[in-house]
């Protein structure tokens, strides 16, 4: 089943992917543009250091602390934390480029950029998912199988996991990313049902409008 169009007479809508390191948001979030490739995905900036294979621009635009710093003090940020002693932030640019356009964006981002983006003064409808791991030990299992960080980092970002979760009531919708297959398929759903509601919307005052005067035609 291919996506259903976005670009319905509405503003774009801010979809919020979080998770602990490792639960498989990124992964997910590439599934979800392949399926609908009209979504903007918002390519974070971060003073880490790039991973083998990642490429400045497509993953991340990898930038020094003051660089960061700078597009933080010029106001080009839509939101930025501190995430496991690096700088991490969505640019607010590419986004609301992307507004305009009438796309959907998409965020992989943690739960502090998450709340930003929430109370973020664009005033847009925004969808936010929190992804669970199915286990603590399947967690540290996925972080250690990503073969990209060093013992050290895996042991600090299992560490900080515990807090990142206690997140999860402040999203709208929490999943359990144990078989991918299916958790794909019901992140989609729920992509698929936020635009229909949101497209409905502008139209139902008038549906019952009429509603209401087909009741004041049969008095
Ligand atoms: N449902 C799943 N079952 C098994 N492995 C998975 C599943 N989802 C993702 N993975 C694998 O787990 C590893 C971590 O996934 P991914 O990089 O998407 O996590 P992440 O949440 O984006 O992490 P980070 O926050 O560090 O960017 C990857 O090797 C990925 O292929
Ligand atoms: N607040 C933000 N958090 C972000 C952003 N981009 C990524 N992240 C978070 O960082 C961690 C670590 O990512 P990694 O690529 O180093 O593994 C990840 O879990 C995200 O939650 C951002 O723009 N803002």
């Amino acid at each position: 089943m291919s996506a259903p169009k976005s670009t319905a007479a509405r503003r774009g809508l801010l979809i919020i992917l979080s998770s602990p390191s490792g639960a498989g948001k990124s992964t997910l979030a590439k599934r979800l543009m392949k399926w609908d490739p009209s979504l903007a995905f918002s390519v974070s900036a971060t003073t880490r250091a790039a991973r083998e294979g990642e490429t400045h621009g497509v993953e991340y635009y990898f930038e020094s602390r003051t660089g960061f710093e700078d597009m933080v003090a010029r106001g080009d940020m839509l939101e930025h934390a501190e995430v496991f002693d690096n700088l991490y932030g969505s640019p607010r640019g590419p986004v609301e480029a992307a507004i305009n356009d009438g796309r959907d964006v998409l965020f992989d981002i943690d739960w502090q950029g998450g709340q930003q983006i929430r109370n973020s003064v664009l005033g847009m409808h925004t969808l936010s998912i929190f992804i669970l791991p199915p286990s603590i030990a399947e967690l540290e299992r996925r972080l250690r199988g990503r073969g990209q960080d060093s013992d050290e980092v895996i042991s600090g970002r299992m560490k900080k996991s515990r807090d990142e979760i206690s997140h999860w009531p402040e999203y709208d919708y929490v999943l359990v990313n144990d078989d991918l297959d299916q958790t794909e398929e019901r992140l989609k759903s729920i992509v698929s049902a936020e635009r229909l509601r949101l497209s409905q919307q502008p139209q139902m005052s008038d549906i019952v409008r009429d509603l209401n005067a087909e009741f004041e035609a049969r008095q």
